[in-house]
């Protein structure tokens, strides 16, 4: 509804050059805002890299320097402000410097184990398991390789329920989960298994008791993400694997969003199998690796059958440069954790207490467990999709799926309580490493007047302004 009327509002002819693709300089002169825009920003962190590149001034790692790397020329010309870290992150140069000597010198395949060329590859691949074990406290040998944490999500589901078939046959999941792990569950729901899909609170959490009168002598598996992607809630993962151990149960967790950026100890937590993907933390996409327990052993059938590497999980010849970025990058998750966590802290913040300040904005998800560096948001009367076509110098996510393919709002949102309404107005937020002040300064800026510029030309907040109950309106055409 909302939707529509907004949206027949802003294609009348009078439609704001605001949100006319990349004027946002016109929108300046037009509606006079005393914005700097993000192009003199951008200048200024490139005016900085640049000075810093050509001073004698030793750059070491964590300097504002490198945190403007990756903003130096990459040919693609100005480009907006990024904010969507939990789509992906951008490439630490530190871990790009790692994986250059793959494509030269060192090509051997790393399962070659006639020759050095092997050897040499093989000795750089075990070197990244490792940092990739340790920062979750897990050994070399539980951590399989694979293309990203929707391989490992579906390994862990469907490996795990067909090798336990003949007496376990029921999974238990959340209605929150990352598409890859609801469509592994419903897929195997249409191989015969059973799937207890719970449901959360309003906060996105899991009640653990509702979990525990789940549980049945046939469960075979319960995966309940570590971080969600669209509203950072955090579920209490440590209680959940004391619940799986008490009644003997497999605990899969998806870590795509948490794996580097809050403490994960699979000993601590009796976390059975862990998905982790590679892009999420500064390192290489198409990346990732799951965690699977030795001790007691977690037993599943690989769903890509061939030579048998990777313990037999998962066949095929690994990508050397790849294994060894995501190890560089796990390797930096862990040294720069202290770092990283207060400074996006700190800058989520900023951010939240920022925007919250606009009347009628909310925040999803729980307030105290939460991941910081993800932020959704509520704009109340204003549709998201209008208010990301007039923030088209910040890439962003919205809260619905409106800009993917489909047009469902987003079902995360609905599963915490949210109407469609506040779900299509809803934005995320996504804060990382190399995200500065400055960004954020800017961010909460333009979102300010873009918000009560969209408003403004909405009929429903014309009358919110003067007291009527919108809740209590009867529209016609339903
Ligand atoms: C929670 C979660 N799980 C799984 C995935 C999929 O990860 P990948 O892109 O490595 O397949 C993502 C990334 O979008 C995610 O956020
Ligand atoms: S469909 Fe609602 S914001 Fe796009």
């Amino acid at each position: 509804m909302l939707r529509s009327i907004t949206r027949s509002v802003l294609s009348k002819s009078q439609r704001p050059a605001l949100l006319r693709p990349r004027c946002y300089a016109t929108a300046k002169v037009a509606f006079d805002l005393p914005l700097e825009t993000h192009t003199d920003l951008q200048k200024a962190h490139q005016d900085l890299a640049d000075a810093r590149a050509n001073s004698s001034e030793v750059v070491e790692s964590g300097t504002t320097a490198l945190k403007h790397a990756y903003q130096e020329n990459t040919g693609f010309g100005t480009r907006p402000i990024y904010l969507d870290m939990q789509a992906t992150t951008p490439t630490d140069p530190r871990v790009l410097d790692t994986m250059l000597k793959f494509y030269t010198g060192l090509y051997g395949n790393p399962h070659s184990n006639t020759h050095s060329y092997g050897w040499e590859t093989n000795k750089e691949v075990e070197s990244a398991r490792k940092h990739i074990a340790d920062m979750i406290n897990a050994d070399v040998k539980e951590i399989i390789f694979t293309s990203g944490a929707t391989e490992s999500n579906n390994t862990a589901l469907k490996g795990v329920a067909r090798f336990y078939k003949k007496t376990k046959k029921h999974i238990i999941t959340t209605r929150t989960e990352h598409k890859c792990v609801l469509e592994a569950a419903r897929a195997m729901k249409n191989e015969g298994y059973e799937v207890t899909f719970l449901n959360v609170s309003e906060d996105g959490l899991v009640d653990l008791k509702e979990l525990e009168a789940a549980i049945r002598s046939d469960t075979c598996l319960v995966s309940i993400m570590a971080v969600n992607n669209e509203i950072g809630v955090m579920q209490p993962i440590k209680e959940i694997g004391a619940l799986c151990k008490k009644n003997k149960v497999f605990f899969h967790t998806d870590a795509a969003q948490a794996y580097g950026k809050i403490p994960l100890d699979v000993n601590e937590m009796n976390i059975d199998l862990m998905s982790i993907s590679s892009h999420k933390i500064y390192g290489p996409k198409g990346m990732g690796a799951i965690y699977v327990r030795r001790r007691p052993r977690v037993r599943l059938e690989p769903i890509i059958s061939g030579g048998g590497q990777e313990r037999g999980l998962r066949s095929g010849t690994l990508a050397p440069s790849l294994v060894a970025g995501f190890g560089e990058a796990a390797r930096l998750m862990k040294q720069e954790f202290d770092a990283d966590s207060v400074h996006v802290k700190r800058l989520s913040e900023k951010l939240t207490n920022g925007l919250l300040a606009i009347e009628h904005t909310s925040l999803n998800g729980s307030p105290d467990h939460r991941y910081p560096g993800c932020v959704n948001i509520s704009f109340a009367y204003v549709e998201g999709e209008s208010l990301l076509m007039a923030l088209r110098d910040i890439a962003l996510s919205s809260g619905s799926a409106c800009t993917s393919a489909s047009l469902e709002p987003s079902y995360v949102l609905h599963a915490l309580g949210k109407d469609d309404a506040l779900a299509h107005s809803s934005i995320r937020f996504g804060i990382g490493r190399f995200t500065t002040d400055e960004e954020i300064d800017y961010v909460i800026k333009a979102i300010t007047e873009r918000v009560e510029f969209l408003r403004e030309l909405s009929p429903l907040w014309e009358m919110v302004k003067e007291g009527i109950d919108i809740n209590s309106i009867e529209w016609s055409g339903h």
